[in-house]
């Protein structure tokens, strides 16, 4: 599958602050791409870099298979869309008369501007003025500006910033849809992973400029395995054996906490257990939400900067 946007160890530093430290980006043809990270993680230099807004200190950028050069930027930038920082719009004028400026900007026919208002369901407010528009709506009229001359690359920051749940679940449907809809791949930011979840198909999560993770949601699920509770009948009989295999006792009511660890190894200590007359009456495995891997991710990323 072709990768519509591919970047090789992208940096970018503002004095000596690196920012965007080596990023590899590889978001492929029709998919949605949730590029995560914490406040200030680097997302919007990195996205600001695709759309040649901010000069790379080194790497390159390639979109739709083409490296990106000075030649060819305006070039490659026609076949995409985006939507940086808050969204856009003359508040003294309709959604209607905001795209068709845009439209003439794009150098765009106006009857396309029926088929971007049915995508982000604006069409029955776009004789509104903008300044009347929800929060919700001027993001949507953000993502309709963008789609706009048919854009084979959608790049939207944080477009679910300050929506309620109801603008934040219209905007997960719309932007799920999208590739379907539009033909475009999209790539889209936030800081709530969670957020994500229902729209993306693939996640690279990014902090202090680095790229922690990048796979798909199922590859991330495999991070969640939490702790593990085993219930027995007899924990002084218990106790010594986890001892003796250096895990940790911490107990509670007959419950005792172990950290994860693969399948195999959970059945043998509870054979074990078993054997000594211990008596294993209850095992639950916890699994981390979404929103935990990406804080524990972050968060180990953030002690071994500390050590
Ligand atoms: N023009 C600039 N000059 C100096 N530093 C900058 C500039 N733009 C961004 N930074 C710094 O780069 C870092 C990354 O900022 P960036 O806006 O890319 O992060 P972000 O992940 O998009 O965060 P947020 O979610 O808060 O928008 C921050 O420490 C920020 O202060």
């Amino acid at each position: 599958m072709q990768n519509m946007i591919e970047t090789k160890d992208l940096c970018k530093m503002y004095g000596n602050h690196t920012v965007v430290d080596h990023l590899n980006l590889c978001v492929p043809k029709g998919c949605v791409y949730g590029f995560i990270g914490p406040n200030g993680a680097g997302k919007s230099t990195s996205m600001k870099m695709l759309l040649g807004l901010v000069h790379s200190t080194s790497g390159s950028v390639r979109l739709m298979g083409q490296e990106m050069t000075e030649q060819n930027r305006i070039r490659l930038l026609r076949h995409t869309g985006s939507l940086i920082e808050s969204p856009s719009g003359y508040l003294h004028l309709t959604a209607q008369e905001n795209l068709q400026i845009i439209a003439d900007l794009k150098d765009v026919k106006h009857t396309e501007i029926a088929h971007v208002l049915d995508v982000v369901h604006l069409t029955q407010d776009k004789d509104k003025k903008v300044g009347q528009y929800s929060l919700g709506m001027k993001q949507r009229l953000g993502i309709a500006m963008a789609l706009l001359g048919n854009p084979e690359i959608l790049i939207l920051d944080e477009p679910t910033n300050g929506l309620d749940p109801a603008g934040m679940q219209e905007m997960r449907a719309l932007i799920a849809g999208m590739p379907e809809k539009t033909g475009a791949t999209v790539l889209i930011s936030s800081h709530l992973l969670g957020e994500m979840e229902q729209m993306v198909n693939r996640v690279g999560i990014i902090n202090h400029g680095k790229t922690l993770f990048d796979g798909s949601l199922q590859e991330l699920r495999k991070h969640s395995q939490g702790d593990l509770n085993l219930r027995v009948l007899d924990v002084l009989k218990a106790m010594p054996i986890l001892r003796e295999k250096g895990l940790p006792t911490v107990q509670k009511d007959g419950v005792l906490t172990l950290p994860p660890m693969p399948d195999f190894r959970l059945a043998e200590i509870v054979q074990e257990l078993a054997d000594s007359g211990a008596g294993v009456v209850e095992l639950i495995r916890h699994t981390k939400s979404l929103e935990d891997i990406f804080l524990s991710l972050t968060q180990s990323a953030q002690e071994v900067r500390e050590k």
